[in-house]
């Protein structure tokens, strides 16, 4: 398994253009994530940013540009396998799967992907859940946890996967306020330890807080990219002012 050193390109997109039915979505992407970079995808609704973050796990495919993910190419069956085995995504709406209790759900990858004997397995899994302070719902089913409850498991579940790669699309939206903070920190205290992550979020607080660059998306193109604190304080482009000035009423 190649390894990356810390800010080596673990994510490239170059070129890339993504049309959905009749619709241009992506206009010619340029960018590169580092190893242990963590970066958030901001921008207008429907300006692309689900859809980007989508074809860094082939969730979506690009009709023009190429997409490598530690090193392989995603438009190969073996780059997109290695992807798959390296990588994990956060969804807005959970994805656990429902016939499991949270144990199996947590346990899944440690046993069959990471091929750890059950006790083992089980063990990584509790280890995981307890930093979600979840362990105590061990064995009960998805649909009896709250929403807040249920995206910390998702994110025990990914964690314990070991991945190389994190992609959150929207981890917070569908929770309610006084649930988005504490899954924030917990987004926060779980990814702190050099994991890549690629964050879409309309939380600009969150933004600037877990960030190291903010790339802002406008009608699916790349239109400013840098550390937060100088994009957010000194935005160059009147289309990243309006729409921050915009987040801030709303
Ligand atoms: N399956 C699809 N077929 C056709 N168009 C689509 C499809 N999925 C998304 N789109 C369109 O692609 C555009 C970009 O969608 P995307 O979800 O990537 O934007 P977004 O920036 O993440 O939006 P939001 O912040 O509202 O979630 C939107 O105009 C959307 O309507």
């Amino acid at each position: 398994m190649r390894q990356f050193a810390p800010g080596m390109p673990v994510i490239e997109m170059s070129g890339v253009h993504l049309a959905l039915g009749a619709a241009e979505i992506l206009r010619g992407i340029d960018l590169v994530v580092g190893c242990g970079e963590r970066v958030a995808i901001i921008g207008p609704s429907g300006s692309g940013k689900s859809s980007l973050i989508r074809c860094m796990n082939a969730l979506a495919r690009p009709r023009a540009g190429r997409v490598t993910v530690l090193g392989e190419d995603l438009a190969t069956p073996a780059g997109l396998k290695e992807c798959r085995r390296r990588t994990d995504m956060i969804f807005q709406s959970f994805n656990l799967y429902s016939q499991m209790t949270v144990l199996e759900n947590v346990m899944l990858a440690p046993r069959h992907l990471l091929g750890l004997p059950a006790a083992a397995a089980r063990a990584r899994a509790l280890e995981h859940l307890a930093a979600m302070e979840m362990d105590g719902f061990a064995a009960r089913y998805p649909f009896e946890l709250s929403g807040g409850q249920q995206q910390r498991v998702a994110l025990a579940r990914a964690l314990a996967k070991a991945p190389d790669i994190l992609l959150l699309d929207e981890p917070t939206s569908a929770l309610d306020p006084e649930l988005v903070r504490s899954v924030m920190a917990a987004i926060v205290t779980a990814t702190a330890r050099g994991i890549t992550t690629v964050t879409v979020t309309h939380e600009i607080g969150f933004a600037r807080e877990h960030a190291h660059r903010l790339v802002f998306l406008c009608e699916g193109r790349v239109v400013e990219q840098g550390p937060p604190e100088d994009m957010l304080a000194r935005p160059k482009s009147p289309r990243l002012a309006g729409f921050l000035k915009a987040s801030a009423r709303a």
